[in-house]
């Protein structure tokens, strides 16, 4: 006698087996009472998500590995700690800590098993971000409702009308909306929170006078426009002022000689414009990399705008560099990394002796450990004319939390409420390394990964970048010297890749991070390559993605055609707007939460989908891996 197999279903193939393993001898009577038999109603299967099962070559079942890019995809519930996720079993540490939150039943959530848990102790552990209360988030939410146009900010028509085309280079709509963060900042920077436009009570302050400002958000939400729209604002307004307070002292001169017998004045012919080399804004970034983006935008805005900016860093000479910062027509806006503009400072003191603005961009970077005594010096200098101070990040160590409160206690925190939490949008897979068929070869792991990946959008002919055909993967590791290694390895295996530190050929970063970010380049890089490239194109070192560490004789066997792989360290977890990257590969299990936010930010920037995989080994934080996880799952800010 039959029983109705619970599998019966439309996506999945095994009814046919069903159907022929029937015995010959079952009559199309005993089939039709089998039908009458059968429920009205067609339930679906447990795993109707599965899809038809594939087969080898001899026609049996394949099993599917969990252990692969695309391993917990489509799950409806965050990893389980035993039995399911990649964590099968508890160490004895973890069982006693278990025990010991059952017990005291600390502020945790139920597991499924009834024990009380604590969300995120292994990542709470280590102490990295600075906790943003849940009241506080809701509070910002609520606020933030109304103001859903750019129209309502009371920026200059010239500035608001330059928003969709030059800052947003056409991408968005023509009529953009803010983002949390730009709804949140902008009103704030240009005191109109209320709606009207009015001087912000003088608090007693360490720094009287000067505006102290947080702007912390997640990454790929616009934090550059939230500042960049209101310093300008701000610029073109004095500027207007200066304007007007010059003609009526002019004004007042006219009546006075009018009074008085002619004299002429001896104009001073080699006077110069009292801004060249005297900006009122500086932007300071961490990397050539993001100045080379953050000034492009400026540079966008001012041609409409009509204001003078200059971009310095280590990518320029020194001709280059004195003749935008010192141009005879003067300067607005500077945007430099702080050790460029720190030993120009230190030549020329009164190149800080104008600024009304300072951007601190990435702060958690400029005010670690390595930067800090360097922006703190230029923080000073600059504190005698500046009328506010912006700090922006996507994250809060507990390093800057604790800097703010000692440096500026009466900075306003302007705080999305999403801050700290890895989007939905965002899937992150784990590929367990220690698993058949990698056996603790993490190299493999990760090119297994990139084919994976590339092979599912050949076969899909999905996500491509349309204009370059193809589709980019960036992979983190955590030492800069494997970077290299690692790109070297890719390319044996077929991959186009390239490594990219703070060693490599500075003329060639610009080129290669375009390819992932979209970037235009500038004529003039363009100009430096194609003499480069004419001056050596039978040198195999100066293509975009160089082969020179690759053995010439080990040709690959296969290559992987139409995915382009880009290995960095946390060079490019920092700012870097890689808004073509739909696959980021964490080679390593990041050190910190901080870095996990950071990395992941570069994939599911402003509103799009994207994917993390992150390789595990037996030595990884396997706990804090699934913390995130489960964080990325519920939505929730990481601590
Ligand atoms: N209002 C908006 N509408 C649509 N796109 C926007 C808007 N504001 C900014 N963008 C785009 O969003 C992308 C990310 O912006 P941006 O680089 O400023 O993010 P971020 O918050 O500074 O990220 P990170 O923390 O990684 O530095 C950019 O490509 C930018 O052009």
């Amino acid at each position: 006698m039959f029983r109705l197999s619970p599998s019966i279903c439309p996506f999945c193939d095994a009814s046919a087996l069903f159907k022929a393993s029937r015995p010959q001898w079952q009559s199309s009577r005993g089939a039709a009472t089998l039908q009458q038999r059968r429920p009205s109603r067609m339930t679906l299967a447990a795993h109707v998500t599965r899809g038809p099962q594939e087969k080898d070559s001899a026609g049996a079942p394949v099993r599917k590995s969990r252990n692969s890019p695309f391993g917990g995809m489509n799950i409806t519930e965050p990893p389980r700690r035993a039995g399911q996720g990649f964590q099968q079993r508890k160490s004895p540490a973890e069982q006693r800590r278990g025990g010991r939150f059952a017990k005291t039943g600390a502020s945790g959530v139920k597991g499924k098993d009834g024990e009380r848990k604590e969300p995120m102790k292994a990542l709470k552990m280590q102490r990295a971000l600075a906790n943003v209360s849940y009241e506080k988030r809701g509070r910002v939410k609520q606020e933030l409702m109304d103001r859903d146009s750019f129209d309502g900010f009371d920026l200059l028509p010239t500035i608001n009308q330059s928003i969709s085309a030059q800052a947003l280079g056409g991408l968005a709509s023509a009529s953009p909306t803010p983002t949390p963060i730009q709804r949140l900042a902008i009103p704030a920077l240009l005191g109109t929170e209320d709606g009207r436009r009015r001087k912000r009570k003088e608090v007693e302050s360490e720094y009287p006078g000067m505006q102290q400002f947080l702007l912390a958000a997640e990454t790929g939400s616009g934090k550059t426009l939230a500042y960049i729209l209101p310093i300008i604002d701000a610029l073109k307004r004095a500027e207007k002022a200066e304007q007007e307070t010059e003609r009526s002292r002019l004004a007042q001169e006219v009546k006075k000689q009018h009074l008085q017998p002619f004299e002429l004045e001896t104009p001073v012919l080699d006077e110069i414009n009292p801004s060249s080399g005297r900006p009122r804004a500086i932007i300071l970034l961490p990397t050539s990399e993001l100045v080379a983006q953050v000034g492009a935008l400026v540079k966008n805005l001012s041609h409409t705008v009509k204001f003078r900016s200059a971009m310095i860093s280590a990518n320029f000479t020194s001709t280059v560099i004195r003749s935008r910062l010192f141009s005879p027509s003067g300067i607005d806006v500077v945007i430099a990394t702080p050790h460029l503009l720190s030993s120009i400072a230190e030549s020329d003191p009164n190149v800080l002796s104008r600024v009304t603005h300072l951007v601190i961009d990435e702060a958690d970077s400029l005010l670690d450990r390595s930067f800090a005594p360097i922006t703190s010096s230029l923080v000073d200098r600059a504190t005698p004319s500046l009328k506010q101070i912006i700090l922006c990040s996507a994250t809060i160590p507990k390093s800057l939390d604790s800097y703010l409160h000692k440096r500026f206690p009466d900075v306003m925190r302007l705080v999305t409420p999403n801050l700290h939490a890895i989007p939905r949008r965002v899937q992150l897979s784990v590929v367990d390394i220690d698993k058949v068929p990698f056996q603790g070869n993490r190299d493999l792991a990760c090119a297994q990964t990139i084919w994976d990946i590339g092979k599912e959008a050949q076969e899909q002919e999905l996500d491509l970048d349309e204009e370059r055909g193809q589709r980019k993967i960036v992979v983190f590791v955590n030492e800069r010297s494997k970077a290299t290694e690692l790109a070297t390895y890719l390319r044996s295996k077929g991959i186009d890749a390239t490594g990219l530190t703070r060693d490599s050929d500075e003329r060639r970063q610009a080129e290669v991070l375009a390819a992932f970010t979209g970037a235009a380049l500038s004529p003039a890089t363009q100009k430096q390559l194609r003499d480069s490239s004419s001056s050596s194109s039978q040198d195999p070192a100066s293509r975009p993605f160089p082969r020179q560490d690759q053995d010439v004789d080990r040709v690959p066997a296969r290559e992987l055609k139409g995915t382009k792989v880009l290995v960095m360290t946390d060079l490019g977890s920092r700012g870097i707007d890689t808004l073509l990257v739909k696959h980021v590969i964490l080679y390593d299990v990041p050190h910190t939460s901080i870095d996990f936010i950071h990395r992941l930010g570069r994939v599911g920037r402003m509103g799009r989908r994207g994917r993390g995989i992150v390789l595990v080994g037996g030595s990884d934080r396997k706990d804090v891996v699934r913390e995130v996880r489960e964080g990325m799952f519920r939505g929730q800010a990481l601590i």
